[in-house]
C-alpha cells in the first residue's frame, strides 16, 4: 500500500426534495430535506508530508486557495487533532460548481475522512462531521456517507435505504447564490414539518424552485424539458434540476437527446457514498 496512490472519490448529491419549515433568529433557515448520494463525483489523492504545509497542487480558477473547501478541511483539521502532518493534493475536478450537487461539499468531507485515515488520527466520524458544520451546512451529510433525511440546517441526519434510481442531472448555464435565494422576500418560509415516514417524491418540493424559475428563466427551461421524461426536480438552490428513471436505458436515451443549449450527466443514485466503500476496503485489505 505504501508507494500505491489512493483515489479518494467526493460523490455529488441531490435534494430529492427541500422544504423551508422555518427561519432562526440569526437568519438561517430550518429545512428538510432527502439528501440522494450519487455514484459520480471529483477525485481527490493526497501525498503526506512531514512539513505541516497544506498545499492544493490544482488551484480551482476563481476560488483563492485559502477559501478552497479542501484547503479549509484540511487546516480545520490539523488544527483539531493538533496534528503536524500536512499534505499535498491534487484534486481532479468532474462536477459542475455551484449548482447545488454539493461538490465543494463533498470536497471538504472527503478531504475530512482521508486525512483523518492518512494521518491516523482515528477521530470518530462525529467529530469529523462536527468539524465539517463549520466549512458548510452539507459537509456532515457527505462525512457520514448514507443517503439521508436531514433536518434543522442540514445537520440532523436520519440515514435511510432507498430504491436506487438513475437520475440526468443538468446544469443551466447560470450561477444562483445559494444566500440571494434565502434572503428574497418571496421566498416561502412556512411548510408544514413532514413526517418521514410518510415520504412520497410526489407529495414534496423544493421550495426554492418557483422563486429560481421565475428569476433564471434557463432554469425553468430546462425542468420544462426534463420532466417531458420522467418525475423531474430543481435540487438545493439550483441550478441543476433532475430527473429521475426507474431504468438505465430510459436514462440514457434522455441524456442522448439533450439539447445542445444544456450539459448534463448521468448518475445512479447509491445509499452508500463511495468514500465509506473505499475506507473499509482500506480497513480490511
Ligand atoms: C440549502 C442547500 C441544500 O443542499 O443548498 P445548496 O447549497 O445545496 O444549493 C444547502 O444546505 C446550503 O448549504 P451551503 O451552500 O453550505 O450554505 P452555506 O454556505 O452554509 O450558506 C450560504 C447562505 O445561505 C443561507 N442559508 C443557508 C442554509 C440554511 N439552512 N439557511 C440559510 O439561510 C445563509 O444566508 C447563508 O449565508
Ligand atoms: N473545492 C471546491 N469545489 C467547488 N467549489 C468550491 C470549492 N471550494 C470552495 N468552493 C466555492 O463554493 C461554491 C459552491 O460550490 P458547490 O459546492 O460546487 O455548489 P453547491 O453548494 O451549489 O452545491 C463555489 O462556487 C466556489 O466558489
Amino acid at each position: 500500500m505504501e508507494n500505491q496512490t489512493i483515489i479518494w472519490p467526493a460523490p455529488a448529491k441531490l435534494n430529492l426534495f427541500l422544504h423551508i419549515t422555518g427561519r432562526r433568529a440569526n437568519g438561517y433557515h430550518e429545512l428538510q430535506s432527502l439528501f440522494q448520494l450519487l455514484d459520480v463525483g471529483d477525485e481527490l489523492t493526497f501525498t503526506i508530508k512531514d512539513s505541516s504545509e497544506i498545499k492544493l497542487l490544482t488551484p480551482i480558477q476563481g476560488v483563492p486557495d485559502e477559501q478552497n473547501l479542501i484547503v479549509r478541511a484540511a487546516k480545520a483539521l490539523q488544527q483539531a487533532s493538533n496534528c503536524k502532518q500536512g499534505a499535498d493534493i491534487i484534486l481532479n475536478k468532474k462536477l459542475p460548481m455551484g449548482g447545488g450537487i454539493g461538490g465543494g461539499s463533498s470536497n471538504a468531507a472527503t478531504t475530512l475522512v482521508a486525512l483523518n485515515y492518512m494521518w491516523q488520527l482515528n477521530l470518530p466520524l462525529e467529530k469529523l462531521a462536527h468539524i465539517g458544520l463549520s466549512l458548510g451546512a452539507d459537509v456532515p451529510i457527505f462525512v457520514q456517507g448514507q443517503t439521508a433525511f436531514a433536518q434543522g440546517v442540514g445537520e440532523k441526519l436520519f440515514p435511510v435505504s432507498l430504491k436506487q434510481h438513475f437520475y440526468v442531472v443538468v446544469t443551466p448555464d447560470c450561477h444562483i447564490s445559494t444566500a440571494e435565494i434565502f434572503q428574497h422576500p418571496d421566498l416561502p418560509r412556512d411548510t408544514a414539518t413532514l413526517d418521514f415516514n410518510n415520504y412520497q417524491f410526489k407529495q414534496t418540493q423544493n421550495d426554492c424552485q418557483q422563486l429560481v424559475f421565475s428569476r433564471y428563466p434557463i432554469v425553468a427551461k430546462a425542468f420544462d424539458w426534463l420532466i417531458e421524461y420522467a418525475p423531474s426536480r430543481m435540487t438545493g438552490t439550483g441550478a441543476s434540476v433532475f430527473a429521475m428513471f426507474e431504468d438505465e436505458a430510459s436514462a440514457r436515451r434522455c441524456l442522448a437527446e439533450l439539447p445542445s443549449f444544456l450539459s448534463g450527466f448521468m448518475a445512479k443514485g447509491v445509499n452508500k457514498s463511495p468514500v465509506h466503500s473505499l475506507l473499509e476496503s482500506l480497513n480490511i485489505g
